[in-house]
This record gives structure tokens, C-alpha cells and sequence, in this order.
């Protein structure tokens, strides 16, 4: 037998399971590496989260993925060599890791790669008739599996697309494996640069959960600030937008767009939520000299406003609370928004449950990828298309 294929029936056999789960979202902050203890698969699943780091990417790194970030034209040589230079980076970024936690690789058994998406396409954002849900992560799991020598899976989002999802949101099958508490309705909140959540009933009935996109977390607030605040890459712990006073008629055009009142689920990203969907609002409002800290203030407003109004009008009269994770968390003007637009709900993060909220989406590429090694596909019931019940992750070999 092929010796990669005998380390791999080892690997599903041992009681417990030492996988790295990756992730390096659309704000481009870093690639967030998270070494996972697992035991058991499926809502038997136990994780603990060993050690967790967020390996910052230098500007000029950020500055090359930027060339080919969400742009709907793109130099196709930058995007081949990219592909291939963030898989080598990652597995080097890995390796550092490992070193300062005194962890041999051979202690690990697996990683979870995400990639770095470059272009997310539903049909609701291209229009194109006949033409699939698509999207696009790079940082191939080969050059991961060489480098470091570990047995990678990656590319988790194909899979769901061609099962009948849109490749988004996937926090879903991690937080009904780790999160789902009977008696509890529970509201799994991430706000990164896109912000989306995942309805966990307290009855414990799968059919009824729900996981959707709702709009932009960060990503408009920080493109934003990229582009006035020379240097900063976000609104650290909201001071501009704290210095300004939001503006009703700039909210109420962010506000409208069609993209407000697709059906849930929905996924979006940064190729619709970006300056132009800001340039074009201002223009319609007839604001286009906005002092800086006033638009901060607005667009702080309007990522509260369309989490609330997502988690009002999917659940309407149920009782439930929200258990937060993502970089949106730190943003304390974002969090006293949401809080003032939710009256009377709880609103705690992940800690509480035993997961770190900035390594979540980490854990949860783990958990994935010991569900597709050891568990049975998670079935949400035959309704819910959009939630297709599969394995994901393609495996890399590193020999
Ligand atoms: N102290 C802080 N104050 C304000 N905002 C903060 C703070 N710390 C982090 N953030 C915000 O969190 C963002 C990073 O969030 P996160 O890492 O969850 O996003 P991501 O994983 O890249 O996105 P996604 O989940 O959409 O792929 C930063 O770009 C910034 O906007
Ligand atoms: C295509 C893509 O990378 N989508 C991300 C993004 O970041 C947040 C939101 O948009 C979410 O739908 C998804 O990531 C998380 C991890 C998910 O799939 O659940």
C-alpha cells in the first residue's frame, strides 16, 4: 500500500487526532494557525484547542494579494504564482509556528488549509444564466503538504458548491458539531470583513438550523480607512468612527441595494461590498463630502444594521443568544451598535464556550477536515439545499 494511504488508516484509527486548521480571510490581517486536539467525530466531536497564533502579513504581501483581491480583472500570471507562493508561505508560516510551540511536525497529523480566497462569484452576484455558484481560494494544499511533510486537505468550498451551495457560510457544520446546546437557541455571530451567522435551535432539530451571510463586517469600514488614513489598516478600537456622527441619509442609501432582500441564505463578499458600493451611495444620498469620521461612524452603522436586521426578520419571536467571534468583536462602537439594536439579548463570545473567538474559523477548518477523515456526512435534512450533506477538503500527500 501506498505508505502516504497506511499513515492516513493509522491516522483515522488513533483515539485522538492532532490537526492544524488554517484560515486567512478577506481582511487580509494574517493567516490564523490553530493546533486542534480532537477526539471522536460527528456531536460526539471533542476539541481542544492547544495552541493558537495569528502570523500577521507584512504590507507588501498584503499589497500583492490586494492586486488580484475581489477585482473582476486580474494579471492571470500574479494569480498562478500566488497560488503557489501562498501555499509555500503558509507551510513556512506553519513551520515558524511549530518551532516557537516546541512541536515536532511529525506530532501533527493533519492541516486544514482554507486558502486565501480571491474571488467569490454566487449567481446573485454574476448574473450569468446557466452559470454555477463559483469561487476561488488559492494557496495550493500540495505545496503546504511538501513542505511540511503533512498530509493537507484543503479547497473545502468546491464541494459544497457542487453539492448545491454557494461554498459559504461553512461555520455552519463546525458550530452544530461543537456549539448546539438543548434548551439554548443559539446565535453563532462572526463578524470578519464579511459578517455571517449560523442558528443553532435549542431543540436540537437540524432541519431548523440556518446559517446565512448577512453583509459587510469590516470590509467596507477598513477599505475605507485604507484608502484616507494612510498607514492604518483599520479602525482600531473604533476611534474614528468614534470622533464622527453617523448619517441617516448615507445609511439609508448603503441600505439599498438589492442585496438586502435576496432570499436567506445568501453569500457576498468584497467583490459587492467595496469603495464603489460606498462612492455609489454617497452619490445617491448626495454625499460625497462626508467628513471621514462622519462616513466611519455611517458605515459602523450600517454592518450593525444589517447583522440586526438579518437576525430579526429570519428569526422573528424567537428568543435566542449570540455568541460572537471575529475581528468585528473588537470594534467597541460596532458592538455597542448591535447591542442598542438588540435590545433585551444577550450578547457574549466564544470564550465562553471554550473556543478562543479570533481562532474559531481556524477550529473550524480542523473540524472539517477530521469530519471528512472519521465522521459520517452531516445531514441537515433534504430541504435544505443550499446545506448539502458532504465530505470537504481535497487531500494533499506529501510524497
Ligand atoms: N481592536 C480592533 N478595533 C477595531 N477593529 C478591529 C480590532 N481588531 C480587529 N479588528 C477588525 O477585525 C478585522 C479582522 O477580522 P477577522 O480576522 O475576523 O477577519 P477575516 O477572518 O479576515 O474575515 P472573514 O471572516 O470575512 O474571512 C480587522 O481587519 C479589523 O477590521
Ligand atoms: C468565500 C469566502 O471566503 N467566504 C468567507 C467570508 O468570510 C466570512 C464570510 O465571507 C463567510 O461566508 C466565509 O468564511 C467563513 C469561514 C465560512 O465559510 O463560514
Amino acid at each position: 500500500m501506498n505508505k502516504n494511504f497506511e499513515r492516513l488508516y493509522q491516522i483515522i484509527n488513533k483515539e485522538t487526532r492532532n490537526i492544524i486548521g488554517l484560515m486567512s480571510g478577506t481582511s487580509l490581517d494574517g493567516l490564523d494557525i490553530a493546533l486542534c486536539q480532537f477526539t471522536g467525530h460527528g456531536t460526539a466531536t471533542e476539541v481542544k484547542v492547544q495552541k493558537f497564533a495569528t502570523m500577521p502579513y507584512p504590507p507588501a504581501f498584503k499589497e500583492e494579494v490586494k492586486q488580484v483581491f475581489s477585482r473582476r480583472q486580474a494579471d492571470l500570471e500574479k494569480v498562478c504564482i500566488l497560488n503557489a507562493y501562498i501555499g509555500t508561505y503558509h507551510a513556512d508560516l506553519i513551520l515558524a509556528c511549530l518551532q516557537e510551540w516546541g512541536v515536532n511536525p511529525e506530532e501533527v497529523d493533519v492541516i486544514a488549509s482554507h486558502g486565501q480566497t480571491i474571488y467569490h462569484a454566487p449567481a446573485s452576484l454574476h448574473q450569468q444564466r446557466n452559470s454555477p455558484n463559483a469561487t476561488l481560494q488559492i494557496g495550493d494544499g500540495d505545496h503546504i503538504a511538501v513542505k511540511t511533510g503533512i498530509i493537507t486537505l484543503s479547497d473545502f468550498r468546491q464541494k459544497h458548491i457542487a453539492a448545491g451551495g454557494e461554498g459559504a457560510p461553512l461555520a455552519v457544520y463546525g458550530d452544530y458539531l461543537l456549539f448546539s446546546e438543548k434548551g439554548q437557541n443559539r446565535i453563532m455571530l462572526n463578524i470578519g470583513g464579511i459578517a455571517n451567522f449560523t442558528y443553532l435551535p435549542g431543540s436540537l432539530d437540524t432541519t431548523k438550523i440556518f446559517s446565512t451571510d448577512v453583509g459587510p463586517g469590516n470590509t467596507l469600514m477598513d477599505a475605507y480607512v485604507q484608502s484616507r488614513f494612510e498607514g492604518k489598516f483599520y479602525d482600531a478600537n473604533s476611534e474614528i468612527a468614534l470622533g464622527g456622527t453617523f448619517n441617516p441619509e448615507l445609511l439609508a442609501a448603503l441600505l439599498d441595494h438589492p442585496f438586502f432582500s435576496y432570499d436567506f441564505p445568501k453569500t457576498t463578499g468584497p467583490e459587492l461590498f467595496n469603495l464603489q458600493y460606498l462612492m455609489q451611495a454617497q452619490e445617491k444620498a448626495g454625499l460625497t463630502h462626508l467628513s471621514p469620521e462622519d462616513t466611519m461612524a455611517t458605515l459602523n452603522c450600517f454592518s450593525a444594521v444589517g447583522i440586526c436586521e438579518a437576525l430579526k426578520s429570519s428569526l422573528q419571536g424567537e428568543i435566542f443568544e449570540i455568541f460572537v467571534s471575529g475581528g468585528g468583536m473588537h470594534n467597541p462602537l460596532l458592538i455597542r451598535n448591535i447591542r442598542e439594536l438588540l435590545p433585551g439579548i444577550k450578547i457574549r463570545d466564544t470564550a465562553e464556550l471554550g473556543i478562543a473567538p479570533d481562532a474559531k474559523e481556524a477550529v473550524l477548518f480542523a473540524t472539517l477536515a477530521n469530519e471528512t477523515l472519521v465522521g459520517n456526512r452531516i445531514d441537515f435534512g433534504p430541504h435544505q439545499v443550499r446545506l448539502p450533506s458532504v465530505h470537504m477538503g481535497k487531500i494533499s500527500l506529501p510524497e
